[in-house]
C-alpha cells in the first residue's frame, strides 16, 4: 500500500508574474481577452485614426501629453533595444524654422510631379506652425557593432520599432481626442542641423500634435480623389505569395445604373421591345462593365496565350507540341485565322508564350513560366507557384493591353491538347461527365475520342483532393500554363472594367475558373460564339452565357471572338443611332 501523500500547496504567485493556471488556460483558451466594450474601442480607435493637418491653437497640456509619450514608449523593440527619442518642441521660432523645411521641400518636389499631384501638393499638407506641440520621433540605432538580439538578420529592426511607438502615440492621441500629422516633407540633414540631432540618428517623423480644427470621417487622400483603401482580401495571402489579388487593381463591381440607363432608352426607340434580342443583352452587358454603350468602331486586345501539355505524350491530340510553337510564331507572322481577323479588324494581336515546351519563338512575348506542363497522370500538371506565376503572367498582359486604351480585351489560346485539359477542368468545376465533355479537337478519331475520355476520367480520380480544394487548386492539378494566363488576364480585365469576348472550349474554360476564384467576373463576360466543341456549350451555360454566333468553328485561337466583335459593334451603333418615340 503506498502510503498517503500531503498534497503539495502551491504558493501564491509573486506580484508581477502570470498567475494563472495550466487547467484553467485548457478549459478557456480565450480567457485573456478583453470585454466587448473594450474590444469596441480598441478597434474603433484603430478605425478612427486620422492624419491631421488642421489644428485650435489651444494648448495640450502636459499630463496628456504625457501619457502619449508613455504610450508610445510601451511600444514592442526588437531585443527591447527602445531605440525611440522623442524631442518635444513648443518653441513656435523652431517650429517656424521646421515649416520652412517643409515647405521648401513641397515646392521642390511640385516641380518633379504631374498635374494631379501638384494638385495634391496644393493642399494642405502640414500643420506644423498652427499645431502647438511638434514632437520629433528619431530612432537612435546606438553602436551597431553592438549585438542586439533579432538585429544579426535584419539590421532595420531599430526602425521598424520606433514606427512601432509612433503608432502607439497616434492611437493614443486620437483616444484622448487630439490630432497627429505626421510630417515627413523634410531632409534629414536639414532637421538635424535645426535640433541639434547627431548624424548617427535617424529623424523618422516631425508629429504635428494639437486639438483638431477637423474630424474628417475618412483619409484626407481618399476624401482628395488621391487613392482609397483597398478590400483587405487585397493584401491577405494565403499559404504562400501570390494568391491575394492584385493591390493596384481598380475596385470593380458591375454598373447598374449604366446598364439600366441603355435599357431604359432601348425600350423608347422606334422597335418593339426586346426585338434586337441578343444584342440587346450585349449592350446592356457592356455599358454594366465600362458605363457606356459598345463603340460603334471598336478595338480590341486580342490576348492569345500559349502553353503546351504534358498528356500529349499520351495521344490526347492529332499533333505535338512541336506544332503549339508553329502556330504561336504564324500567328505572331499574322498568318493564321486569329491573326488574319485581327489585322482586318485593326484590333491590337499579342501572342504570349506562357508555357510552349519549345524556345519561345521571334515575334512572341516571352513570358514562360514552365517549359509545357507535367503529364496529369504523373502528377500535378503545375506547381501552386507555376500556376500562380501564370495568372500573374496573363494579369500583366492584360494590363498592358489595358493601358494601350482598348475597348475590350479578347481571350483566346494556342496549345496543342488543351481541348482535353479544357474537358478535364470543365468536369472537376462543373461535375459534369467526361463522355459530355471531351470532343475531337483539332480532329483525333474514335480510338482518340477514347483515349481523351479516359485520360480525364483517370485524372479527375488521381486528383480528387486537389479538385476538392478549389478553383486554383485544381487548376494546378490539372493544368493549362496558358489557361492560368487567361483565367488571370480575365480577372485583370474585370479589374480594369474592359469587357471580355470569349473565344472557344478552352478560353470559356479558363474564364470559369476566374469565376469561381471571384464571382464577379462573370458580369465582365461575352461569349463570341459557341464552338464544334460540345463541352463548349455545356460550360456557356454554366456561365449563364448565351454565345452571339454558332457556326461550328473549332480554331481556337481567337477566332471565333473576333467574328463576333463586328456584331457587337453593330449593337452598340444601333443603341447610339436609333430615333426614339417622342411619346
Ligand atoms: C494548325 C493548327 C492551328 C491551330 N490554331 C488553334 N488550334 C487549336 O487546336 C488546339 C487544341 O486542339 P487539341 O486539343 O485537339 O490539340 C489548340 O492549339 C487550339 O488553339 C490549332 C490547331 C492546329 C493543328
Ligand atoms: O473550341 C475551340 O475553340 C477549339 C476546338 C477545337 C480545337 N481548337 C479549338
Amino acid at each position: 500500500m503506498t502510503p498517503d501523500r500531503e498534497q503539495f500547496v502551491r504558493p501564491p504567485t509573486p506580484p508581477g508574474f502570470d498567475a494563472s493556471r495550466a487547467a484553467e488556460r485548457a478549459e478557456d483558451p480565450r480567457g485573456w481577452r478583453y470585454d466587448d466594450a473594450a474590444r469596441e474601442a480598441v478597434h474603433r480607435v484603430i478605425a478612427e485614426r486620422r492624419d491631421i493637418r488642421r489644428f485650435r491653437p489651444d494648448e495640450v497640456p502636459d499630463d496628456v501629453l504625457g501619457r502619449l509619450l508613455e504610450a508610445a514608449h510601451r511600444a514592442p523593440s526588437v531585443g527591447l533595444m527602445q531605440p525611440w527619442r522623442f524631442i518635444v518642441i513648443r518653441d513656435v521660432a523652431t517650429r517656424s524654422q521646421v515649416r520652412t523645411l517643409a515647405q521648401r521641400e513641397r515646392l521642390r518636389q511640385a516641380d518633379r510631379f504631374d498635374d494631379r499631384a501638384r494638385h495634391f501638393l496644393d493642399q494642405k499638407i502640414e500643420g506644423v506652425v498652427e499645431a502647438p506641440v511638434g514632437v520629433v520621433v528619431c530612432c537612435d540605432p546606438g553602436d551597431p557593432d553592438t549585438e542586439i538580439l533579432g538585429r544579426g538578420t535584419i539590421p532595420e529592426t531599430d526602425i521598424y520599432s520606433a514606427a512601432c511607438a509612433i503608432e502607439n502615440f497616434w492611437l493614443a492621441a486620437r483616444a484622448e481626442g487630439l490630432g497627429v500629422g505626421w510630417v515627413s516633407f523634410y531632409r534629414p540633414p536639414d532637421l538635424r542641423s535645426v535640433l541639434g540631432i547627431p548624424e548617427r540618428v535617424i529623424p523618422m517623423a516631425y508629429l504635428c500634435v494639437g486639438w483638431p480644427d477637423e474630424r474628417p470621417v475618412r483619409p484626407g487622400l481618399e476624401a482628395a480623389g488621391w487613392s482609397s483603401r483597398v478590400p483587405v482580401e487585397r493584401v491577405v495571402m494565403r499559404e504562400h505569395w501570390g494568391e491575394a489579388e492584385r493591390a493596384d487593381d481598380v475596385s470593380a463591381s458591375p454598373d447598374r445604373a449604366a446598364a439600366i440607363a441603355v435599357r431604359d432608352r432601348g425600350d423608347t426607340q422606334v422597335r418593339p421591345a426586346g426585338s434586337l434580342g441578343a444584342l440587346e443583352g450585349v449592350v446592356e452587358r457592356w455599358a454594366g462593365v465600362t458605363g457606356a454603350p459598345p463603340p460603334a468602331r471598336m478595338r480590341a486586345g486580342v490576348l492569345l496565350c500559349a502553353g503546351d501539355h504534358g498528356h500529349t505524350a499520351r495521344g490526347t491530340s492529332l499533333y505535338g507540341a512541336r506544332v503549339s510553337a508553329d502556330i504561336a510564331a504564324a500567328a505572331a507572322r499574322g498568318e493564321t485565322a486569329a491573326a488574319v481577323l485581327a489585322a482586318d479588324g485593326g484590333h491590337d494581336l499579342v501572342v504570349a508564350d506562357v508555357g510552349l515546351r519549345e524556345p519561345t519563338p521571334g515575334g512572341v512575348a516571352a513570358r514562360k513560366v514552365a517549359a509545357g506542363t507535367r503529364d496529369v497522370l504523373d502528377g500535378p500538371a503545375m506547381t501552386a507557384g507555376e500556376c500562380s506565376a501564370a495568372m500573374a503572367a496573363g494579369a500583366d498582359l492584360a494590363d498592358a493591353l489595358a493601358h494601350t486604351g482598348i475597348d475590350c480585351l479578347v481571350a483566346g489560346e494556342i496549345g496543342i491538347g488543351n481541348t482535353t485539359t479544357a474537358a478535364m477542368l470543365a468536369a472537376a468545376l462543373t461535375g459534369a461527365a467526361p463522355a459530355q465533355l471531351v470532343g475531337r479537337g483539332v480532329g483525333v478519331d474514335a480510338a482518340g475520342l477514347e483515349r481523351k475520355r479516359a485520360l480525364v476520367a483517370d485524372a479527375l480520380a488521381l486528383h480528387a483532393e486537389a479538385i476538392a480544394a478549389g478553383p486554383l487548386s485544381l487548376l494546378a492539378a490539372l493544368g493549362g500554363l496558358e489557361l492560368a494566363a487567361l483565367a488571370g488576364a480575365v480577372g485583370a480585365a474585370w479589374h480594369r472594367a474592359l469587357p471580355v469576348v470569349l473565344d472557344g472550349y478552352a478560353a470559356t474554360v479558363a474564364a470559369l475558373v476566374a469565376v469561381r476564384v471571384d464571382p464577379t467576373v462573370a458580369e465582365g463576360l461575352i461569349a463570341g460564339h459557341r464552338s464544334a466543341e460540345p463541352g463548349h456549350g455545356l460550360v456557356l451555360t454554366e456561365l449563364g452565357l448565351e454565345p452571339l454566333l454558332d457556326l461550328r468553328l473549332r480554331v481556337g485561337e481567337g477566332s471565333g471572338a473576333l467574328l463576333s466583335l463586328p456584331l457587337i459593334a453593330q449593337a452598340g451603333a444601333l443603341h447610339a443611332g436609333m430615333g426614339t418615340f417622342a411619346r
